[in-house]
C-alpha cells in the first residue's frame, strides 16, 4: 500500500470507529487529517449529527466544504474526541507535530479533548524522536534572540519561510523549525523549550495521545491505546 493509500485507511478508520452521531469533534490539519474530515463529511451526508472544532484556516475552509458545522473552542467545554495526524510517533506515544505549522492550535484542541487520537501512516512510526525537525512557535518579537536561546539546547535551526517570505502561523507568530536529529528525553527538551522566552508553544507532544491508529508491514489497521492517566 502506499502513502497515500495509507492515510486514506487510518483517517477513514478513525471517523467510522471513533465519531458517533451527536459528537463534537477536534479536527486536525493535514493530509492525513483530510480523510477523517472527508469521511465525516459522508457521515452527515448520511444522516448523522456533527460538529467540529478546527485546528487551523485550512481545517475550518475544508471542514465547511464537506458540510461539517464549525464550533468555537470557546463554546465547548470539553471534546469528546479530536483527531489528528503527526509527523513523528515513537513507542511511548510521544509525538512531533506542527509540520503543516498548525502545532499551538492542535495542542490546545488536543488538550480539550477526553480522548487524543493520532492518525499516522507507517512512516510515522520511530523508534527515536527528531529524525523529523521539531517546529517550535515563537513571537515575531525578538525572534533572533530567541532562536540563539534554542541554538544552545544543541540543534541547527531554520527560520520557517514561504514563498520567500517569513511563514506566518494562524495565530501571527513565526516557526523556527530546530534539526535535532535524535531527540534523547523528549519530556524535558519540551519543558526546557517552553520555558525560553519567546517561546510560544513546541511540537511534541507529551502523554497527549490515548490512541494511535497506523498501518503495518502488511497492510494491516492497528490500533494501539495508550495507558494515559
Ligand atoms: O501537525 C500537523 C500539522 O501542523 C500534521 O498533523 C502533521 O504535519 C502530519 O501531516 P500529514 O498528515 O500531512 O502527514
Amino acid at each position: 500500500m502506499d502513502r497515500q493509500a495509507e492515510k486514506a485507511l487510518v483517517g477513514e478508520t478513525a471517523a467510522i470507529q471513533y465519531v458517533k452521531d451527536g459528537m463534537t469533534v477536534g479536527l486536525g490539519t493535514g493530509s492525513t487529517a483530510f480523510y477523517v474530515i472527508k469521511t465525516m463529511g459522508e457521515m452527515i451526508k448520511a444522516g448523522m449529527n456533527l460538529k467540529g472544532v478546527a485546528t487551523s484556516k485550512a481545517t475550518e475552509k475544508l471542514a465547511s466544504e464537506y458540510g461539517i458545522q464549525l464550533v468555537d473552542i470557546n463554546e465547548v467545554e470539553e471534546l469528546d474526541i479530536a483527531i489528528d495526524g503527526a509527523d513523528e510517533i515513537d513507542a511511548n506515544f510521544f509525538a512531533i507535530k506542527g509540520g503543516g505549522g498548525a502545532l499551538l492550535r492542535e495542542k490546545i484542541i488536543a488538550s480539550a479533548a477526553k480522548t487524543f487520537i493520532v492518525v499516522a501512516d507507517g512512516s510515522k512510526k520511530v523508534q527515536t524522536l527528531g529524525h523529523f525537525p521539531l517546529p517550535v512557535e515563537v513571537v515575531p518579537f525578538g525572534y533572533k534572540q530567541t532562536e540563539k536561546a534554542i541554538q544552545k539546547l544543541g540543534c541547527k535551526t531554520e527560520l520557517r519561510m514561504k514563498d520567500e517570505e517569513i511563514y506566518l502561523t494562524d495565530n501571527g507568530n513565526y516557526i523556527i523549525d530546530c534539526s535535532f536529529s535524535s531527540i534523547q528525553n523528549p519530556k524535558q527538551l519540551h519543558q526546557t523549550l517552553n520555558n525560553i522566552v519567546g517561546v510560544v508553544e513546541n511540537g511534541l507532544f507529551i502523554h497527549m495521545v490515548d490512541v494511535l491508529i497506523s498501518v503495518n508491514k502488511q497492510d494491516e489497521i492497528i490500533v494501539d491505546i495508550a495507558k494515559n492517566e
